[in-house]
């Protein structure tokens, strides 16, 4: 016969004899089948059970197995977006009901002396006595029924979240207890959580409390200890011996002759008088572990008085079939002195032996919660199916070893919960909780939707044709892949992101543009950054002479709180103001408004965007174990790979409908982690070749979109997983879905931050330049020229400008001797970054492309291609302060276009120069390897020139 089986008759049924001796048994299992099924009822009516206890184990072992739970998560899933923690708990809450409800007719017939189902609070709380009490809180409301038991863990930080606990009226049963001192803690938290409430004149009435006291553990350790000392010839070994299963018994016994101390005093009968309920002791971790003993050690040889023994199915089953039910509690207790005495003077250590089992307690709880979130997180991502991004990982096998390592060292150090938990000590222990606002940033918008749809339908209600947004870096990056990715929507303006201050390409964008249909976004989070003031400068003059007075109506600014762009706003009259966080950095910024605005402007249907940033959200959550969190598996990737194998050259290729999102991505890469000398250099876009052009330093991502893949590259990427390259495919199954992708490359990039060991919420390169900018564009207002800059050499179009270090390196008659020069200062795992101050188009797009491929191919290194001045504001951390394996290549040009920046003798000219030179500068400075070359005349020419001498010298 089973536990789920029972029906022997009353008289011939240990378990229901036991109350004859006042001891109360309750199963030590819970699982959904058992409650629907309606064998738990049965042991109710048929054993005489009392109450039922649950664990993270027991949980583990109901949900992390099987099917039972299979159709609620799924239809959960289909209504919600939830995260591991919260569907356990969903389905945990339900178990807990049913089987309270079950229940509920004992805890009436007792008078609330029995009947509870017990619900532990997170495990991961064992050591913070605050939010256990809030968690123990929580959960209580949410069961919401009165047969509920919160349990608690007897440790030194949970003993006052009892107090708490009873004080608060809720009931407890105290878990993890093994020692004597420790119970006794316990005791005193229960009587003084009953003696507030007492003093508050609120009643002790039907609070129930149980102290779990845990026995074989006991034995199974000191037993073990014995045997150790046998088997190295101890002398005692005869006296050691006879102690064997002994132990356990022993100090439960003490236990109760303590409670039996405790219910007798004056201070315990005040609260009995006022209707207090004693808190029982109860005999858990009963089952036999050592096979040479009685099956029903422990359920046979503590019967006694007013407690409670939780017994799991097996022995539940074994004690029906077969329990001795006399009152052994209470019988020779003396002995049990005796027991404790012989095992002290012996020298076994019973207190060292309950500490480890403290410990080993939480640990295992907590173990046994990793395991069953894991599964649910697994089982969820199953369900889930294309609703969620797919991650592929190809790992060489050390890197994989070293990936899996550091996921376990993650979970073991409970870091994901840390990251949450906004724990700077993650990175360097400096500023970074005030930058992790993004972390929760979707929930917040979610709440605010109804803002943004009301605003579109502003926007849409306007008419207007064209919206241009002006802006840097993270404030012009994430627009920019929404509006390449999702081009433009019917009734919605097209959405134009204008980052340079190359004049030609600032005239390129207005002559796309009908001013007097046109909205402005200006976008910056500081509001100081040159870049957007000077755009804002020149358009709203250029609108002015078209709308008027009316110009302040066609602009809107997203800029943080007390911004000088807000202030600006307010005196330009613009339309709107929106509002960023101050603890998101930029980076970070386009799940908030940052990105939300220019959507909302676009006309893409942000609760589809915003719930597919929440599942990112959701899959990364505290709650879900680094194997199975898709942030941290990336992380630990590309953060693993860099520290430990100098794998630090992300290449990333995404479909071309998607492409974008490396623009994105490198300088959330980059200026997050490339700093300190240490970081990820994001290779972005550079058409996958044959293994053969590729050193040991690359880690590669795919990002496909399974909707609209491209052949070539998937061709390509086959290749290298063949070649055995490192390659990390993610399958995007919509474009909405690179929404959930921007949460979880922000969350694997704080975690490869924290592998490397930098903090990856500051900037701290990024100023230099532009100090130097500062410098040149005030010597020009104030002078009317640009300082005197001479070039180290000359060749035809040519010229060639570098620091004296470096121009010392470079020597060379010709282009090609000096850039000849210039490469071959590269070495395996350097790379090299062009780096253009041109019209960013199609065609110069597509040159530098060439042109950066041949480098790779004939140098054999990784290279990147850039735009500037909007690398600086990206990637251009990392050239300067991440790890110095850069070679620079910078073209500058003639300008044939000029324009004005309102207000300053400057024009947008100077201000390229200076930005180009301010970086060279700095560059130099930091002792990179780094060259200018300068295009005179025609441009198109010149980069033809410039293309076949780079090809000569590679
Ligand atoms: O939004 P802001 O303050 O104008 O800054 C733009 C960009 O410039 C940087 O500060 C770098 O200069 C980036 O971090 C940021 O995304």
């Amino acid at each position: 016969m089973t536990a789920y089986d029972a029906g022997t008759s009353d008289a011939a049924n240990p378990l229901k004899q036991m109350a004859r001796f006042g001891q109360s048994p309750w199963l030590d299992f819970i699982q959904r089948s058992y409650t629907e099924s309606g064998r738990l009822k049965k042991l109710v009516e048929e054993d005489g059970l009392k109450g039922v206890t649950s664990n993270p184990s027991i949980f583990q072992k109901a949900m992390g197995h099987g099917t039972d739970y299979d159709p609620q998560i799924r239809q959960i899933l289909e209504h919600q977006i939830v995260d591991a923690g919260t569907l356990y708990e969903t389905l945990a809450i339900q178990d807990i009901r049913a089987a309270a409800k079950v229940l509920h007719p004992v805890y009436e017939q007792t008078a609330k002396v029995d009947g509870y189902v017990s619900l532990e609070v997170s495990p991961y709380l064992a050591r913070d006595t605050d939010a256990t009490i809030a968690e123990a809180r929580r959960l209580w409301l949410a069961v919401g029924a009165p047969n509920l038991m919160i349990k608690i863990p007897g440790t030194d930080e949970g003993a006052p979240a009892v107090q708490a606990a009873i004080a608060a009226g809720i009931n407890v049963n105290v878990t993890l207890l093994f020692s004597l001192n420790a119970y006794k803690k316990v005791v005193e938290a229960h009587i003084a959580g009953l003696e507030a409430r007492l003093s508050r004149g609120e009643s002790v009435k039907g609070i129930a409390s149980v102290a779990s006291f845990f026995v074989s553990r006991i034995d199974v350790k000191i037993d073990g200890e014995i045997d150790d000392r046998i088997a190295a010839g101890d002398r005692d070994a005869t006296a050691l011996k006879a102690l064997r299963g002994k132990v356990a018994i022993a100090n439960a016994k003490l236990a109760y002759e303590y409670w039996q101390t405790v219910v007798k005093s004056p201070r315990w009968q005040k609260l009995a008088q006022a209707g207090a309920m004693p808190q029982r002791l109860l005999w858990a971790s009963t089952s036999t572990k050592d096979k040479t003993f009685s099956d029903v050690l422990y359920v046979d040889g503590l019967i006694g008085p007013e407690t409670v023994n939780t017994i799991p199915p097996a022995t539940f089953d074994d004690f029906r079939d077969h329990g001795r039910v006399i009152p052994t509690l209470t019988q020779d207790v003396a002995g049990a002195h005796a027991v404790i005495g012989e095992a002290r003077r012996l020298g076994l250590d019973l207190d060292g032996v309950t500490r480890t089992l403290v410990d080993e307690g939480v640990r295992g709880f907590e173990e046994a919660f990793d395991a069953l979130l894991g599964a649910i997180a697994a089982k969820q991502a199953a369900f889930l199916d294309h609703k969620l991004t797919t991650t592929t990982l190809n790992l060489p096998a050390d890197l994989d070893t070293a990936v899996k390592a550091e996921l376990e060292t993650w979970r073991t150090q409970g870091n994901v919960r840390r990251l949450w938990s906004k724990d700077a000590t993650l990175w360097t222990g400096r500023d970074e909780a005030g930058w992790l606002k993004w972390l929760s940033i979707v929930d917040d918008q979610l709440l605010d939707l109804a803002k943004f749809e009301e605003f579109q339908a502003e926007v849409k209600a306007r008419g207007f044709r064209d919206a241009l947004l002006l802006g840097m870096g993270g404030s012009s990056l994430g627009p920019e892949v929404l509006s390449v990715t999702f081009g433009r929507h019917e009734g919605f303006p097209h959405l134009y992101v204008l980052d340079s201050t190359d004049p030609q390409q600032i005239r390129d964008f207005q002559d796309r543009i009908d001013i007097s249909r046109t909205l402005f976004i200006v976008s910056s989070k500081s509001g100081g950054t040159l870049e957007p003031n000077i755009l804002k400068a020149y358009f709203f003059d250029q609108a002015k002479k078209v709308l008027g007075d009316k110009a302040g109506s066609h602009f809107i600014t997203v800029t943080d709180p007390g911004s000088h762009m807000e202030d600006v706003a307010k005196k330009d009259g613009f339309w709107k103001i929106f509002y960023g966080n101050k603890q998101i950095g930029g980076r970070y910024s386009v799940l908030s408004d940052f990105g939300m605005v220019p959507a909302a402007i676009a006309g893409l249907p942000l609760k589809r965007l915003l719930d597919s940033a929440l599942r990112g959200e959701k899959s990364c959550a505290a709650s879900v174990p680094p194997a199975q969190n898709p942030g941290v598996v990336l992380g630990s990737v590309l953060g693993v790979a860099a520290r430990s194998f100098g794998r630090d050259k992300v290449t990333l290729l995404a479909s071309p409908a998607i492409y974008d999102m490396g623009a994105w991505l490198e300088q959330l890469l980059a200026e997050s982690t490339g700093k300190d000398g240490r970081g990820l250099i994001p290779i972005d876009g550079e058409t996958a070749g044959p293994a053969s052009v590729y050193g040991k330093d690359r880690v590669f991502i795919y990002l496909r979109l399974s909707e609209k893949p491209c052949e070539k590259q998937d061709a390509a990427f086959k290749t290298l997983i063949a070649a055995g390259e490192p390659v990390v495919t993610i399958e995007l199954h919509d474009r909405y879905q690179i929404a959930e992708e921007f949460f979880r490359w922000e969350f694997a990039t704080a975690v490869a931050g924290s592998i490397i060991g930098i903090n990856a919420f500051n900037q701290p390169d990024v100023e230099a330049s532009k100090i130097e900018t500062k410098k040149i564009t005030t010597a020009y207002n104030e002078t009317g020229r640009l300082p005197p800059y001479e070039p180290f050499a000359k060749d035809g179009a040519f010229a060639f400008y570098a620091d004296h270090k470096n121009a010392a390196a470079l020597k060379g008659d010709t282009a090609e001797a000096i850039l000849k020069a210039h490469f071959a200062r590269g070495r395996a795992g350097d790379y090299v970054a062009l780096l253009a101050y041109i019209d960013r188009d199609t065609a110069t797009r597509e040159w530098l492309q060439q042109v950066r491929l041949s480098v790779r191919d004939g140098l054999k290194l990784a290279t990147a291609a850039e735009f500037g001045p909007r690398f600086q504001h990206s990637t251009g951390q990392a050239y300067k302060g991440g790890p110095d394996t850069g070679v620079f290549v910078q073209i500058t040009c003639d300008d044939d276009v000029n324009l004005p920046v309102p207000g300053e003798k400057y024009t947008f000219s100077i201000v390229k120069e200076a930005q180009a030179r301010g970086d060279l500068e700095v560059l130099g400075e930091r002792g990179r390897r780094a060259l200018r070359v300068h295009i005179h005349g025609d441009l198109k020419a010149g980069l033809e020139k410039l293309a076949q001498a780079i090809r000569a010298a590679v």
